[in-house]
C-alpha cells in the first residue's frame, strides 16, 4: 500500500480545534482524512494516543440518520480526545457501508425494512458482509509518527487489522451511545451476531 500525505491545515470544530491530514492512496487514487489534536508522536513516558478509526458514513453524519449511531460515535470520539487535548480520528472513505458502497447499503436498508438483520440484508443481496480494510489506516498513523494506540472501538475484527498492519493497540476503549427505537436491531445484531465487545450492555 503506498499512500501519500497531501497536506495538513486546521480545521476548527464545535469540540476544538483540529488539524486535518489529507492523504490519497496512490494505486486507486481514494482520498481519506486524519484529524489530529496535539502532540501525536508525545514524549518518552506519554501514554499512546486515543484514535478512532472511523468509517464513513453519509447518510448517519450528514442527515442524522437514526438508523445507526455513526454520527453520535464520531461526535464522542472527537469530544473525548478534545477533553484529553490529544488523539487523532482516522476517518476512511471507501467504508461507506462497511465497505460494499454508498447505494449498496441503502439497499442493504431497503432489504432490512423487509425483515432481514444487517447481516442477512447483505447476505440476500450476495454481497460480504464486511468488506473494509485497514492497510490505509496504519499508513496514515505510521506517516504521522503513530505506532501505538489506544483504540477507541467495540469491533475485534478492527483492533486485529490494525495490528496485522502494524499498530500496537495497547488498549481499547468503548465507544457506546445510547439505543434508539430505529437503531436497536442494528445495534443487537452487532452485539449478539457480529461479536461487538460491550454493545450487550446497552440491553441489559
Ligand atoms: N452494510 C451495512 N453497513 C452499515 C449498516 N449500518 C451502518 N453501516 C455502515 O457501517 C459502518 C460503521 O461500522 P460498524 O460496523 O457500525 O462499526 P465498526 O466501525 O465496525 O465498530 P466500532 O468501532 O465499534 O464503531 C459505516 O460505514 C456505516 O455506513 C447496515 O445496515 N448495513
Ligand atoms: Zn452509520
Amino acid at each position: 500500500m503506498k499512500l501519500d500525505h497531501i497536506v495538513s491545515t486546521r480545521l476548527p470544530t464545535p469540540f476544538g480545534e483540529f488539524a486535518i491530514h489529507g492523504f490519497r492512496e496512490s494505486d486507486s487514487g481514494q482520498e481519506h482524512v486524519v484529524l489530529s489534536m496535539g502532540d501525536l508522536v508525545g514524549q518518552p513516558g506519554d501514554e499512546p494516543p486515543l484514535v478512532r478509526v472511523h468509517s464513513e458514513c453519509m447518510t448517519g453524519e450528514v442527515f442524522g440518520s437514526l438508523r445507526c449511531d455513526c454520527r453520535p460515535q464520531l461526535e464522542s470520539a472527537m469530544k473525548r480526545i478534545a477533553a484529553v487535548g490529544r488523539g487523532a480520528i482516522v476517518y476512511m472513505r471507501g467504508h461507506e457501508g462497511r465497505g460494499i458502497g454508498l447505494v449498496q447499503k441503502l439497499r442493504a436498508y431497503a432489504e432490512q425494512d423487509a425483515g432481514a438483520d444487517t447481516i442477512e440484508a447483505n447476505a440476500a443481496l450476495g454481497l460480504p458482509i464486511d468488506a473494509r480494510r485497514y492497510d490505509a489506516a496504519a499508513c496514515m498513523l505510521r506517516a504521522l509518527g503513530v505506532q501505538r494506540i489506544r483504540l477507541l472501538t467495540n469491533n475485534p475484527l478492527k483492533m486485529a487489522a490494525l495490528a496485522e498492519f502494524g499498530i500496537e493497540v495497547v488498549e481499547r476503549e468503548a465507544s457506546l451511545t445510547r439505543p434508539g427505537p430505529e437503531n436497536e436491531k442494528y445495534l443487537r445484531t452487532k452485539a449478539e451476531s457480529m461479536g461487538h465487545h460491550d454493545l450487550g450492555h446497552l440491553f441489559e
